[in-house]
């Protein structure tokens, strides 16, 4: 009581003071400001071996002068004029004080001509905090919000999925002899479509006249791959907070001491996709386009807003230079067990890869990128990429928890007052998703690397409802599926759809890849056989009937399944043989009914199932027919085995 008095009514200098507590340390309100902030760190990817303390050879203000060089060539013209004047820093923050030729970097070409562009400054936003991008996210872009737990919810614009017809790559002296080219899009074919050095050119000009026409550009400078002798450097330019959070989350991020001796990047993305490309620019067929030049190391991205092309462009680029080296890359999930045992899961969009690698009781590798090479298995990337429709707490509690301050939330809806997500509404799109750095779930294993793997997990989402839910493959079964990468999902969102179409995608990837499929599927067969891997194929979706009469195998069920695979109980099972298909499937696995192991079990309509069996089998036949003449590996031995391994009818 006598405490509290004193407090109210203080004694002693005789002045007023409210609550009694010390002052504040400032005189005016810009003082007072000044105080709330101390020197910044860059955030990071945290190392399980502490990196030790930074310390920087030369000056911060030197380093700043070196980066903003670096990126005021990225984001020169080629023409030889003046590239940009770069400030660092938010434009919103006055740049009052000191001369100005100490504030910013400008490219300088011998013969520079000034333009209005090189006479403006543009500020740059490079390597920002999540904290940092959530402010710019909110204050200056229309439909970012935070969420009730404190995740970044933001739209993609009117792209909500990626834009594979659009991707062009250049073709020159060197790419037109080792890229697997294609003519047009189609799911079983090559996903290159040519464009030459000039439209290149032209488009890149396009994109870095608009990110130099905007007051400010954000650049993150990362890394890809966490096996440090296959690592690459990538700077990302874009032009919303959106693009550089996303990529913060899903690309390796440096630490302070990285990022000081980074240098210049081994590849750049220019992303300006608020802008269209030119429709009556040569090879262009919609405003939309990515351009991938292998020569110069760079892609352009004009007309898509959506983030995963970002993500997907750079792995195509991991798709063409790991194999140079006798490295595989692989669009898989890995995990490992508390023994060590690792595995990986195949899979095309939506099949499980993230669900499946995300497991309470192993460690987390990596949801959907990953490298396989001499030293092992490495990730690909810093975060992970999952679907959110109709996400659930009880079913998948690391990816709900992980969605939290700094993941970014695409395209999903929201209460307006309260910010709860409903994961449910697919009003926006079916592809929601949330990007969450690798540590927000609790066990992922960094550095994100694992010895070689035990199980290689081909995963297919059959809404046919005729593949059963687990069969071991032999090595030649594993390579014929992995060629034929099917899958068939019903698009739940297009009205009167209710055949499932049946998707082929070569090396449960071929969006992404450079080279021909089957020098994939060789390193696939050289390592798997070296390192003695055993390969399964997983139905994540139909049984007791196709779409519309049966419904999706439990979660519960493929994960018993999984955690089967990974004891080494699935091993030793007893065996039968399908027809059609040859697959040798269990006869018990725990925690399942045995009776949906074999789907004949499980459809009431036999003949249905005879001929909905035969019917995927002929779409099989179809699609390996243009795999039928490519020899694999040296001496082509496997070969026959491999046509050999596809269905019989
Ligand atoms: N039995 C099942 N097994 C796996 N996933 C299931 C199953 N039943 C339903 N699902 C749902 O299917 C979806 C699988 O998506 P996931 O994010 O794992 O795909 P992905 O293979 O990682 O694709 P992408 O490469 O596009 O990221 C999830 O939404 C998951 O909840
Ligand atoms: O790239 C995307 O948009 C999502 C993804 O992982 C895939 O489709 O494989
Ligand atoms: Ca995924
Ligand atoms: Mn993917």
């Amino acid at each position: 009581m006598a405490a509290y008095e004193e407090e109210v009514f203080p004694v002693g200098d005789g002045m007023c003071h409210e609550g009694g507590v010390a002052p504040v340390k400032a005189r005016t309100i810009h003082e007072l400001h000044s105080l709330q902030k101390k020197k910044k760190s860059a955030p990071t990817t945290p190392t399980s071996a502490s990196a030790g303390p930074f310390l920087p050879t030369i000056s911060e203000d030197e380093l700043h002068w070196l980066q903003l060089q670096s990126i005021s060539t990225s984001l020169a013209s080629l023409t030889g004029e003046l590239g940009p004047k770069l400030v660092k820093g938010d434009p919103a923050r006055k740049v009052e004080s000191a001369a100005p030729q100490q504030q910013y970097h400008q490219y300088m070409s011998p013969t520079a001509i000034p333009t209005d562009t090189s006479l403006k400054l543009t500020h740059v936003l490079h390597n920002l905090s999540p904290a940092e991008l959530y402010e710019q996210a909110i204050k200056y872009e229309k439909g970012s919000f935070v969420t009730s737990s404190g995740a970044l919810a933001t739209l993609s614009g009117a792209k909500t999925g990626r834009s594979p017809k659009d991707k062009r790559v250049v073709n020159d002296e060197a790419t037109t002899q080792e890229l697997w080219w294609g003519k047009y899009v189609s799911s079983r074919g090559s996903p290159n479509i040519e464009m030459d050095e000039h439209t290149f050119t032209l488009n890149r000009e396009r994109a870095v006249d608009y990110l130099n026409s905007l007051d400010k550009v954000f650049v993150n400078d990362q890394f890809l791959n966490w096996d440090p002798e296959h690592r690459i450097k990538v700077r990302i330019i874009s032009a919303r907070a959106y693009h550089s959070l996303f990529m913060h989350n899903m690309c390796i991020r440096p630490t302070p001491e990285e990022l000081a001796n980074f240098g210049e990047p081994d590849f750049t993305i220019y992303n300006a996709g608020q802008f269209p490309c030119n429709r009556y620019t040569h090879y262009m067929t919609s405003s939309t386009s990515i351009d991938l030049n292998l020569a110069r190391r760079e892609m352009v991205i004009l007309g898509t807003q959506y983030a995963g092309e970002m993500k997907k462009g750079l792995f195509g680029v991991m798709h063409y230079l790991m194999p140079k080296k006798g490295i595989l890359s692989l669009h898989s999930g890995c995990n490992m067990g508390k023994d060590g045992d690792v595995a990986l899961f195949f899979g095309l969009s939506g099949t499980g890869k993230t669900t499946l690698s995300t497991d309470q009781n192993r460690y987390l590798i990596g949801d959907d990128e990953h490298c396989w090479s001499d030293n092992g298995i490495s990730n690909i990337e810093g975060g992970c990429y999952a679907k959110c429709i109709d996400l659930a707490k009880e079913k998948e509690p690391d990816i709900w928890n992980a969605i939290k301050f700094g993941t970014v939330l695409e395209n999903v809806v929201f209460d307006e007052h309260t910010r709860e997500v409903d994961f449910s509404d697919r009003s926006v799109t079916e592809n929601t998703r949330a990007a969450y750095p690798i540590e927000y779930i609790p066990n992922a294993k960094i550095p994100c690397v694992a010895t070689h793997p035990k199980n290689i997990i081909l995963l297919a989402c059959d809404a046919f409802g005729v593949l059963p839910p687990v069969s071991k493959l032999n090595l030649a079964q594993t390579m014929y599926h992995f060629i034929c990468g099917y899958t068939a999902l019903v698009a739940g969102t297009e009205d009167g759809i209710k055949e499932p179409q049946a998707t082929f995608s070569a090396c449960f990837g071929a969006a992404f890849i450079m080279l021909h499929p089957t020098r994939y599927a060789a390193l696939l067969a050289e390592k798997m056989s070296k390192h003695g891997a055993t390969g399964w194929l997983v139905n994540t979706g139909w049984s007791g009937g196709s779409y519309g009469v049966g419904s999706r195998i439990k979660l519960n069920y493929t994960r018993k399944i999984i955690d089967a695979i990974h004891s080494g109980s699935l091993l030793n099972a007893e065996y039968k043989k399908t027809e059609v298909f040859g697959l040798e499937i269990p006869t018990q696995v725990d925690g399942v009914p045995s009776e949906i192991l074999n789907p004949i079990n499980t459809w009431e309509d036999k003949e249905a199932y005879k001929q909905t069996l035969l019917k995927l089998a002929g779409l099989f036949k179809n699609n390996f027919e243009v795999f039928a003449d490519f020899k694999i590996g040296e001496d082509g031995s496997l070969t026959e085995q491999i046509l050999a391994a596809g269905p019989t009818f």
